[in-house]
Formats: structure tokens, sequence, C-alpha cells
């Protein structure tokens, strides 16, 4: 292949990634707004009473727990007064003591039993539904009454079928894991919008 070629393979081949990316957001809008939108209404609740939010994932899903808890400590768009959610992933000396000392799949749980409280909320974040850790994390946030929003993918695995009828379930059907993860980040940011639009009347 010449120079040329190659780059036109490979322009090409972005461009398909672009291409899937937009179907695979027009294909799921509709059936998603109203499961964010529930989503972002639990967590306000919990945000007004005095409430948290943690939040937690494996790989890509463990950088959007921290991208979003961040969005919450500091800002989103506008200017307001930082708002309480904790990333369980960003400790390492707690992550690798608690899989060192008991299992790798509690080091989500054990946090949530130790910082939990009734009312706060877990974001649990998975493109599989299949994660022990993160499925360990819901069933702690259940022993403690707390809510769960779960961002999920595929038919939602073990983790669709642990969520209460109370829990929101936002699950981006679909093959493809960065697909999948890019639609997370999209509902991310229309969580954090909502929270800032409800909470400050944004625009
Ligand atoms: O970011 C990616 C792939 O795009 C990977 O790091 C991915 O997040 C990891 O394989 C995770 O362990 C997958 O876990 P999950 O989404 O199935 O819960
Ligand atoms: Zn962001």
């Amino acid at each position: 292949m010449s120079e040329r070629e190659t780059e036109d393979a490979l322009v090409s081949r972005v461009l398909h990634h672009f291409d899937e990316g937009i179907r695979t957001k027009q294909g799921c809008q509709a059936e998603l707004a109203p499961q964010i939108a529930r989503g972002a209404q639990v967590m306000i609740h919990a945000l007004l009473s005095d409430r948290k939010i943690l939040s937690c994932g494996n790989g890509g899903s463990a950088a959007d727990a921290q991208h979003f808890s961040s969005e919450l400590l500091n800002r989103f768009e506008a200017e307001r007064p930082g708002l309480p959610a904790i990333a369980l992933t960003t400790d390492a000396s707690t992550v690798t003591s608690i899989a060192n000392d008991h299992h790798f799949e509690e080091i989500f749980a054990r946090q949530v039993r130790a910082l939990g409280h009734a009312g706060d909320v877990l974001l649990a974040i998975s493109t599989s539904g299949n994660s022990a850790n993160v499925i360990r994390a819901v069933q702690a946030a259940h022993e403690r009454n707390m809510i769960c929003v779960a961002l999920n993918g595929r038919d939602g695995g073990d983790l669709a079928s642990i969520l209460t009828e109370e829990d929101i379930n936002i699950c981006v059907a679909g093959p493809s894991t960065a697909r999948i993860q890019e639609i997370h980040l999209m509902a991310i940011h229309c969580l954090c919008d909502l929270i800032d639009y409800q909470l400050l009347g944004q625009d």
C-alpha cells in the first residue's frame, strides 16, 4: 500500500466510526432520554436532601466515574458551589488493599458500606453489566438503602437483574464497548446539565 492509500484507508475507518457513533446515538436517544431524566431526578432529590453521589466502574468506566464526580465536585458548564460526590476508583491505597486483603470483587462494595448512607445514590457504570465488583457495589448500596443509577450496556447483564424498581437502568443496547462508553459519557453530561438546570435554573 502506498502512503496515500494507507491514509485513505485510515480516514475511511475514522469515518466509519463517526457514522457508527451517530447511528448508535440516534438509535437509542428516544429510549434513553426518559431514563436519563429519571436518573437526574433521583440525583437532584438526593443532593437537595444533603445526600451524596458515589460512582464506580472499571477501565474506561472508572474514568467516567471520575469524570462525573469531578464535574459535581468542581463544576460542569456554569459556576456554582461544589456538590458532594466521590468516585470510588481513585484511591490506589484503598483499592489495592481491599483487593489484596479481601477480594477484587469487593473494591467498591467495601467503600460503599463505609461511606454510604440511606438516601445517597450510587452511579454504577458497566458496559457489559457483568463486572462482579460493580454488581457487589450495587448490592452493598441496597444494604445501605441507597438508590442506584446504572449506566449499563448490551442486554444489561447481571447488573440489570439485581436493580430494584426504585433504581434506574440507563442501558445502551449494542455490541461495541467503545460506542456504549461514548453514549455513557453523553448521559453523564446530560445528568450534569439536568442537575445544574434544576438546582440553578441555568439555560
Ligand atoms: O475502555 C475500555 C474499552 O474501551 C476498557 O478499559 C474497559 O473499560 C474494560 O475492559 C472494563 O474492564 C470493562 O468492564 P465493563 O464495562 O464490562 O464493566
Ligand atoms: Zn465532562
